[in-house]
């Protein structure tokens, strides 16, 4: 296939509720959609980038200047574009911007797999038709309105409920949550980095409380103070931040850094690589999750696709689009068809229409790139 077009459009959508982590608060999200056009059928694919580089080195304007000045101009120039992988070419003469990437990869999958009439899930050889999913709790205010969320999310009926922690706000919550909800919840915590070496003390006192896993405790470009830290911890650490790629998960787990992997799309440059990674662990009996960055129906739809893969065996932070918007920019919405589970699409591509209205309400800035026509 020829890619004729590509369009950039940066969206700003207004949180239902402010969601706060160890590294700060966001009240709306601000990120790119990116559609990719061919013979009149269009794919997208969107950023995970937050606006500034407090979850990892990207943010939203690193993004659109690597697709801007880097990425889209050659592939507006490429020949033979057959497959989603052929990108890659592309890809390796930018070191990192893994968000960048994944954001067009995304189209593109999209795209080719619309032109050829299957669901994305197939293409990536998935094979569930149904996926189980959990949900992320920010940090509250207080204990009681944690516990009224963690409430409110067992009986929607969530698979796995996770909650962020942070110096000062960890060891109490979750006892606490444990003390109300009892010991059989499936329950995790994810510190985004916020911890050090030093707080081993801390982190051990999670043990007792049984949690499915802790998530990126230290360092978000750590894997040797984690295989430490796991030493010492009977919770299984489950790594976020420090995995980039295949050979990021091979080196983590080699070491002993890591028992289960978050896998996120973007944070590992696209579905291609995540693919990768999921393959890897299941060869070594590590089983992978697939993360959320509060993503629109867009990148929940592709998010869908690749836990469809059978290593996907712990539910994901896939919540349906009313967990976090009050109008979400697919048709249909992203929906449980029974509590805590999702149907994965059949219908050509990420299986999710576009809803243009309300895309377009909430479309800041639009950037155009065609191919220059050759004779
Ligand atoms: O999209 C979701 O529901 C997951 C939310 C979440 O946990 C998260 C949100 C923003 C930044 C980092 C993370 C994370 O998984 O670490
Ligand atoms: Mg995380």
């Amino acid at each position: 296939m020829v890619i004729e077009e590509i369009r950039l459009d940066r969206l700003e959508m207004p949180l239902k509720h402010p969601f706060e982590t160890s590294f700060g608060k966001l009240m709306k999200r601000d990120f790119v959609v990116v559609s990719a056009t061919s013979d009149g059928i269009t794919g997208y694919g969107e950023s995970t980038a937050f606006p500034l580089p407090f979850y990892n080195e990207e943010s939203t304007e690193t993004v659109l200047y690597i697709l801007k000045e880097l990425i889209i101009p050659q592939v507006l120039k490429m020949e033979k574009l057959e497959h989603p992988e052929d990108l890659d070419q592309i890809f390796q003469s930018v070191k990192g911007h893994r968000m960048a990437k994944a954001a067009l990869e995304g189209a593109v999958w999209d795209l080719y797999c619309k032109r050829k009439g299957v669901s994305l899930s197939k293409a990536l050889g998935g094979t569930k038709t149904e996926i189980d999913v959990g949900v992320s709790i920010g940090i509250e205010p207080t204990i009681e309105e944690l516990l009224d969320r963690v409430g409110s999310c067992i009986d929607q009926g969530y698979k796995k409920i996770k909650v962020k922690i942070k110096p000062g706000f960890d060891v109490k919550p979750m006892e606490a949550i444990r003390e109300r909800f009892g010991m059989d919840v499936p329950l995790m915590a994810d510190a985004n980095s916020a911890y050090t070496l030093q707080d081993v003390e801390i982190l051990k006192q999670l043990d007792p409380l049984k949690l499915m896993m802790i998530e990126q405790p230290l360092a978000y470009d750590d894997i040797i103070d984690h295989a430490t830290l796991q030493k010492e911890l009977s919770t299984p650490i489950c790594l976020d931040e420090s995995i980039h790629s295949v050979e990021d998960a091979r080196k983590a787990v080699e070491i002993g850094a890591t028992k289960i992997i978050n896998i996120k799309v973007g944070r590992v440059g696209g579905l291609a690589e995540a693919k990768k990674i999921h393959d890897y662990c299941q060869s070594m009996n590590i089983p992978v999750w697939c993360g959320g960055m509060l993503e629109s129906g867009i990148g929940r739809a592709h998010n869908i696709a690749i836990t469809s893969l059978s290593n996907f065996s712990i539910p994901g932070d896939t919540s349906p689009s009313d967990r976090y918007w009050d109008q979400d920019i697919t048709d249909p919405e992203v929906e449980f068809y029974k509590p805590g589970v999702i149907k994965v699409p059949e219908g050509p591509g990420v299986g999710y229409g576009l809803n243009v209205q309300a895309f377009h309400d909430y479309v800041v800035h639009t950037d155009t790139f065609t191919r220059t026509k050759t004779v």
